[in-house]
């Protein structure tokens, strides 16, 4: 079993209403593996994961393959998905003030996560949520377990959030834009205790982010999204100093240099397209300033660039041999 990923998802396609969300994504998350999914808001990043765990509403029309560990969980039974979800895959989202319960005490929610993954009750289980508390760096954690939500700052609740999620010892954690609704310094320092976490636990990571900054720094490998498919994917650290796909040029164009002279921020012009009104060939290609006839007639596919990148425009070439030229 050393070859199966941990998580395998193959053609993935999401509709609502007849209109595609998801347009046949496959990706791979190793055991212990950090990747990075990024792309503007509306792309599909968390309707991939949320339809992965059976959590989309039943109008949502689905269809392709997810596999755990080998196993078939697209569209298995309840009873399969609830042992899944919270348990071997936890998800975290955006903000913390609306997942966690404001009438219960934090401690009771770390106690009831543990109690429905792992049975444990009593003594015991507040015993585990205080060391939980301990090791997502909430301080004071005893007495913090009495608190409500709203006696908590937002990046306290969001630790919160995360010892829940780690409560049912998953080995995928899915962290969907986690530090979108902190401040900046908070952001920091969550990003470093999902890292660290990661390390010492051994989970893997999923971070769903429109940063590509944020993904380069905590992922090893990130996938690029636009228009519900994968349009690039490559080592967070090759992708960041040297994208192949114009859309990815473009998210690294919007990000401001850490050093070197200060300028203004590339915006990518236009706006993604209506997914009642998709372009014929490449989606991007209304927006991309690489534009040649050839785009418009077929949905460029990923193809491979070098050993361990894929990307999907006719025009891109592996970074190290040549950098696209204008047309
Ligand atoms: N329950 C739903 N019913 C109808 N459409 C939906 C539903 N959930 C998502 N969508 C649509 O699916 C598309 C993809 O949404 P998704 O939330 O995955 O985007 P995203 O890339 O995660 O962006 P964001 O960063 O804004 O969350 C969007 O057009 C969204 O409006």
């Amino acid at each position: 079993m050393r070859d199966v990923p941990l998580v395998s998802v193959r053609d993935l396609r999401v509709g609502f209403d007849g209109l595609p969300a998801v347009r046949g994504i496959s990706l791979d998350v190793g055991m212990g593996e950090a990747v990075g999914l990024v792309g503007e808001s509306g792309c599909g990043k968390s309707v991939t994961w949320l339809a992965a765990l059976g959590l989309l509403p039943k109008s949502a029309q689905v269809a392709g393959s997810v596999k755990l560990a080998g196993e078939e969980i697209l569209g298995a039974a309840p009873h399969v998905l609830d042992s899944v979800r919270g348990g071997r895959i936890a998800m975290i989202f955006q903000d913390p003030a609306s997942s966690l319960n404001p009438v219960h005490r934090v401690g009771a929610q770390v106690v009831e996560s543990l109690r429905l993954h792992r049975g444990m009750r009593g003594g015991a289980a507040r015993a585990e949520a205080k060391r939980l508390f301990d090791l997502v760096g909430i301080p004071d954690a005893a007495r913090r377990l009495d608190a409500y939500p709203h006696e908590l700052s937002g990046g306290q609740n969001q630790r919160v959030m995360i010892a829940i999620a780690l409560a049912g010892q998953p080995e995928l954690l899915v962290a969907d834009e986690p530090t979108t609704a902190l401040d900046v310094t908070i952001q920091a320092q969550i990003l470093e205790l999902l890292g660290a976490l990661r390390r010492d636990l051994g989970m893997a990571l999923v971070l769903i982010s429109h940063d590509l900054g944020v993904v380069a720094e905590t992922c090893d490998r990130v996938c690029v999204m636009y228009a519900g498919r994968i349009v690039e994917e490559a080592p967070a650290d090759a992708l960041f100093h040297a994208p192949s796909h114009p859309y990815a040029r473009g998210l690294l164009g919007a990000l401001p240099p850490i050093d070197g002279p200060r300028r203004p921020l590339a915006a990518i012009p236009g706006s993604v397209p209506d997914p009642n009104a998709m372009p014929p060939g490449c989606a991007f290609a209304p927006r991309c300033a690489h534009h040649i006839a050839a785009c418009d007639s077929a949905v460029p596919g990923l193809r491979p660039m070098g050993l361990d990148r894929r990307a999907a425009c006719i025009r891109a070439e592996a970074p190290v041999r040549a950098a696209l030229v204008p047309a």
